[in-house]
């Protein structure tokens, strides 16, 4: 851990303070923080001066004439870090994770396992390649010798490293110009709940949410995020993860008639189905009670002038048989995944794992829903 030791020793020097934590290399997590001692409830771990941030204003002036102001900050940051050649950040970079390292972000998966991922994560992911492109074409016109692995290297560090800081400065920009990278901090790992944070104008202060035993990870939460999105944005995901849902568009769509579809679409409910762990949406409620009931006793449903009690038990039961299909749908999925060869190992342990999370949570509204019918 000689790089995790001069990291510190490079975060002291520039006023990073950290209180009985160290970084240390966790298995199938990368760096990681764990607590070296008893750690109290509500104790400062990490302070990490916004002076150390790398942000929009320290990308250096020649780095920034060369782009167009509308390019994004991560395709910028991104620039910045594939065309930095000091030393500057060395001892910072020498800790963080190589290309290679990326290999389980769906981004860099071969085509023959991308289209095996689940719905919600395929749009995701599409949208992630397209803002890719589109930051690459502009950094690549501007700097044309760069090397296209560095570029999408620093972009996938931009993309899993970077934090949302309102600095004073910069308070009426948009969101996005707000995204910074910090040193040290960027090593915690997520959890659905972790320690409290807060960006103070001086600086990023994380604070113990609960007693942390000597050897416990701490861990922040990146965000209530569902399995989906921790795959495609981080290239990972949890097997406890109370934000996790399940999307439902194929199925549900692939049941709707013509008719269902534009009142669904004329009242803004047309698509973004999901279940979670405790119930299905209101929005799939609603699509599937077009096939349930009159279009004036659905009228007065969305319009929460109806419980829909009396359409309740048809929507179950078409829901029951929707589910079923998908349950078995899944594990013909899960099945083919087994049997590839392609891509490593690390992308169909992580695709088979989502879907074993997507199976679960299907399978746990199933096993209610017939209980509550009877059935
Ligand atoms: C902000 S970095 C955290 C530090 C990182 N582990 C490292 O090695 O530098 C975010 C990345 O850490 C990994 N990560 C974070 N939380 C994780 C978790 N609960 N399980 C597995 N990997 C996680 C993912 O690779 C994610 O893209």
């Amino acid at each position: 851990m000689e790089k995790v030791e001069a990291l510190l020793e490079w975060a002291t020097e520039k006023g990073i303070q950290h209180n009985g934590i160290l970084p240390k290399h966790l298995p199938g997590r990368g760096v990681g923080v764990i607590a070296i001692r008893d750690v109290k409830p509500g104790e400062v771990v990490l302070q990490v001066p916004t002076s150390t941030l790398r942000s929009i204003d320290t990308v250096p002036k020649n780095v920034r004439a060369k782009l167009p102001k509308d390019l994004s900050v991560q395709g910028l940051l991104a620039a910045d870090l594939a065309l930095d050649d000091t030393d500057k950040y060395n001892v910072w970079n020498a800790v963080c994770p190589s290309l290679a390292d990326f290999a389980s972000m769906p981004l860099l998966w071969p085509a023959s396992l991308q289209c095996l991922l689940p719905g919600v994560a395929k749009k995701l992911l599409s949208k992630q390649q397209a803002k890719l492109a589109k930051d690459r074409a502009t950094v690549g016109a501007a700097f044309p010798d760069l090397d296209q692995d560095r570029y999408t290297h620093g972009w996938l560090l931009a993309n899993t490293r970077t934090f949302y800081y309102l600095s004073p400065a910069r308070r009426r920009r948009k969101r996005d110009d707000h995204m910074v990278l910090q040193p040290v901090a960027d090593l915690l790992n997520h959890a659905d709940a972790g320690c409290d944070v807060h960006f103070g104008d001086a600086a990023f202060t994380v604070r113990a949410d609960r007693a942390y035993a000597a050897g416990d990870e701490i861990f922040i939460c990146y965000g209530r995020h569902g399995g989906d999105f921790l795959m495609v944005e981080y290239g990972f995901d949890m097997d406890e993860n109370r934000w996790d849902e399940a999307g439902l568009d194929e199925m549900v769509l692939s049941v709707l008639d013509e008719k269902s579809r534009e009142m669904l679409d004329d009242r803004g409910f047309l698509g973004g189905y999901v279940l979670d762990r405790g119930q299905v949406c209101y929005r799939t409620q609603a699509a599937l009670r077009t096939l349930c009931c009159s279009e004036r006793e659905w009228s007065r449903f969305v319009d929460g002038m109806d419980d829909g009690e009396r359409s309740q038990k048809k929507v179950d039961e078409l829901l029951v048989e929707l589910l079923g299909k998908y349950s078995t749908s899944i594990i013909g999925t899960m099945e083919e995944i087994d049997g590839l060869q392609e891509g490593e190992p690390c992308q169909r342990g992580l695709l088979a794992a989502r879907w074993r999370h997507i199976l679960r949570l299907v399978q746990g509204t199933l096993d209610r829903l017939r209980q509550d019918l009877g059935s």
